[in-house]
């Protein structure tokens, strides 16, 4: 039987991409904001990105640990249902980010082992979603999007009173596994639909979702 999973399609750059992971189900896409980025838009283009997008999907920005002013533009030129914050963002910065913008907030937290996991309850309060992701590995260069996943164990039998999404090196041949081992029911990708960084594929998105869903 197919299961009720919301899934995001993260790091969109092409009006085709982003056709497919609407017409494949998604219940969410994300476009990139930080510039070390391979999946980085630029506000004209995610602005066009965005506009084709149909309502009953909902529109994510992801940005790491941007100011006000960044924010300002971006919430004045692109049409958007969350924001969801990758950087280190405190809980007060959520807080005064949530008030400032109006949109809800889904704040990205990284796992690596047992002790990140107090992270998740000092958001609690005031992010709408958390995204439960994997810790970016020493040396890396950006904070997410690196097709790395944490150890699923650690997550197992928990829930929390928000939504929240599993995110880190999904795929789709290891996304029934997740779903089977963390009991998430929304999950976000990027580099496991990518044939290349910041490439997207179709065939990818379709069977991420397909096999995601149990369909
Ligand atoms: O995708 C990126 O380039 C990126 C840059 C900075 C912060 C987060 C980023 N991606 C997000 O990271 C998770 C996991 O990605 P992946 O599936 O392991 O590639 C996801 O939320 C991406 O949207």
């Amino acid at each position: 039987m197919a299961r009720d999973i919301r899934v995001k399609i993260c790091g969109l750059t092409a009006a085709a991409d982003v056709s497919a992971a609407v017409e494949a189900g998604a219940a969410y896409v994300g476009f990139v904001f930080f510039e070390k980025s391979p999946r980085n838009v630029g506000l004209m283009q995610a602005r066009a990105l965005a506009l084709g997008v149909p309502p009953g999907v909902a529109k994510v920005a992801l940005t790491v640990d941007a100011d006000n002013a960044t924010l300002d533009a971006l919430t004045d030129q692109v049409p958007l249902d969350f924001l969801q914050l990758h950087g280190e963002e405190s809980p007060a910065r959520v807080s005064q980010i949530k008030a400032r913008y109006g949109l809800p907030v889904i704040k990205a937290i990284g796992i690596a082992e047992a002790a990140d996991l107090a992270q998740i309850d000092a958001y609690s309060g005031v992010a709408d979603q958390l995204l439960i992701d994997a810790k970016p590995p020493p040396g890396a260069t950006r904070p997410g999007g690196n097709a790395l996943a944490f150890d699923w164990g650690l997550i197992a039998e928990r829930d929390w009173a928000l939504p929240w999404l599993l995110a880190g090196g999904l795929n789709p041949d290891n996304v029934a596994l997740a779903v089977a081992r963390t009991g998430a029911r929304q999950l976000d990708v990027s580099s496991g639909v990518e044939a290349a960084p910041g490439i997207k594929d179709a065939g990818l998105i379709r069977a991420f979702i397909r096999n995601a869903q149990g369909a």
